[in-house]
Formats: C-alpha cells, sequence, structure tokens
C-alpha cells in the first residue's frame, strides 16, 4: 500500500458526531482532506454497519481513497471494501488474508514493538499504533494507554510497516505524531465531533502535510 495514503484517517463512529449520520461525516471529512475512511460503528448492527457501509463505500470510491472496514472480515467482502482492520480480538491477520486476497489492505493494531513484529510477521500492510494519548472514544486496556511518542518512534524504528498514530490526536499534537516516525493520524472525535469537519480535517491534513517528516 501507499503510506501517503495514511496521512489523515478517518475512523467513524456515529455515536461521537454530534448528531450527524457518519455519510454526512464522510462526506465533509472527503472534502477536507481525508485520505483514508474505517467503518468502525462500534455497538451497532450488523445490518447497520452493512446499509451505513453502502454509502461510505460509494463516498469512498468516488473520492478514490482506501476503505476498510474495522473488526469484520464479512462486511469487508460484503461491501466490497478494500480491507479490514483487526486487533486483538478480532480474527487473525493471516485468516483475513486468506479470505480477503493478496492485494486487500489487511491493517493491525500495535501497542508494542512486539505487537507490531508479530504484526508483520502475519502479514499485516500496516499498523495502528496506540493509544498515543488519553481517548474518550475507547475504553483501552491500561497498558496500551497513553503510550506516547516515544514508543510511537521504537515501533516506528524497529518495524518496516506503515503506521499511523491514534488515541487523542488533535490538529494540535498531529505534527508530534509524524515527527516520531508516523506516516500518518487516525481519527475518530477530533473529526467526528468537530463543529465544522471540513475544517477540522483540513486543520489535521495541514499539520500532518509532510513538512516535519
Ligand atoms: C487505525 C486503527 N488503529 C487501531 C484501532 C483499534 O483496533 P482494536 O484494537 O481492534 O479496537 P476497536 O477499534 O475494534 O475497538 C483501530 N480501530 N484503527
Ligand atoms: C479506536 C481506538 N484505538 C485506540 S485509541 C482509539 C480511539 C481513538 O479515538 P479518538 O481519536 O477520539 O481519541
Ligand atoms: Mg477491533
Amino acid at each position: 500500500m501507499n503510506p501517503d495514503d495514511l496521512r489523515v484517517y478517518l475512523v467513524t463512529q456515529e455515536s461521537l458526531s454530534a448528531g450527524r449520520t457518519t455519510p454526512e461525516v464522510v462526506a465533509a471529512a472527503l472534502d477536507g482532506g481525508a485520505t483514508f475512511v474505517q467503518l468502525r460503528e462500534k455497538g451497532r448492527p450488523a445490518r447497520e454497519r452493512y446499509e451505513v457501509g453502502l454509502r461510505v463505500r460509494e463516498l469512498t470510491a468516488e473520492a478514490g481513497v482506501p476503505f476498510v472496514v474495522n473488526d469484520r472480515v464479512d462486511l469487508a467482502l460484503a461491501l466490497d471494501a478494500d480491507g479490514v482492520h483487526l486487533g486483538d480480538e478480532d480474527l487473525p491477520v493471516s485468516v483475513a488474508r486468506d479470505l480477503l486476497g493478496p492485494e486487500a489492505i489487511v491493517g493491525r493494531s500495535a501497542s508494542s514493538v512486539g505487537e507490531a513484529r508479530a504484526a508483520r510477521e502475519a502479514g499485516a500492510d500496516y499498523l495502528g499504533v496506540g493509544a498515543v494519548f488519553a481517548t474518550g472514544s475507547k475504553d483501552v486496556a491500561p497498558e496500551d494507554a497513553e503510550i506516547g511518542l516515544e514508543r510511537v518512534r521504537e515501533i516506528a524504528e524497529a518495524v518496516d510497516l506503515p503506521l499511523v498514530g491514534i488515541g487523542g490526536v488533535t490538529a494540535g499534537n498531529a505534527a508530534d505524531v509524524l515527527a516520531a516516525g508516523a506516516d500518518g493520524v487516525a481519527v475518530i472525535s477530533a473529526i467526528t465531533g468537530a463543529t465544522d469537519v471540513r475544517e477540522a480535517t483540513r486543520a489535521l491534513a495541514d499539520e500532518a502535510g509532510g513538512e516535519n517528516r
């Protein structure tokens, strides 16, 4: 995959979108320069994720932006998504790869060098590293909470895979995440909860613009 695609990575969550629908948020974020979209929608029934995902698939295809589904390989297949993002509680990377094929994008969460190395060996295409900073958007296990920029740097130096930093990322700290070696920033609330989604995405894109790398 092209690491530049990871620069401004939107993770959707309608319950954190200030009354807007996920397709509304995705459309505005793409307009503001989002370069990658993950359908997360934790807690919603599969049927709802599928219905929302159909529209997100259309929007991302029109924009030429990669689209992956969180957790669920079946939904990724049903939506003709570009891939899937997997964590400790999800299917193993190797199984997802077998099901989705060699061209699919398979992302894997990692919060340590050991996890990152294992993900690479299993065939992951990129890493979601975090939670870098404190986040209110996910209950994170204590060992995965606020891992900090130094851990991002260690992982970036140790493992030859593209990576995004996730967890508490805002326009105010995105440049620091890139300076630590990340290829991009993955964001829920700084985009979904913003008053102006397009402007918030644009601000993140400005900060993640590459001049720090
Ligand atoms: C880009 C990215 N990185 C990490 C995660 C977290 O995945 P996971 O650990 O499986 O937790 P859930 O998001 O499923 O609650 C992610 N979704 N995206
Ligand atoms: C899904 C996920 N994985 C690690 S932190 C996190 C939540 C990120 O949300 P926010 O950008 O609002 O902190
Ligand atoms: Mg998961």
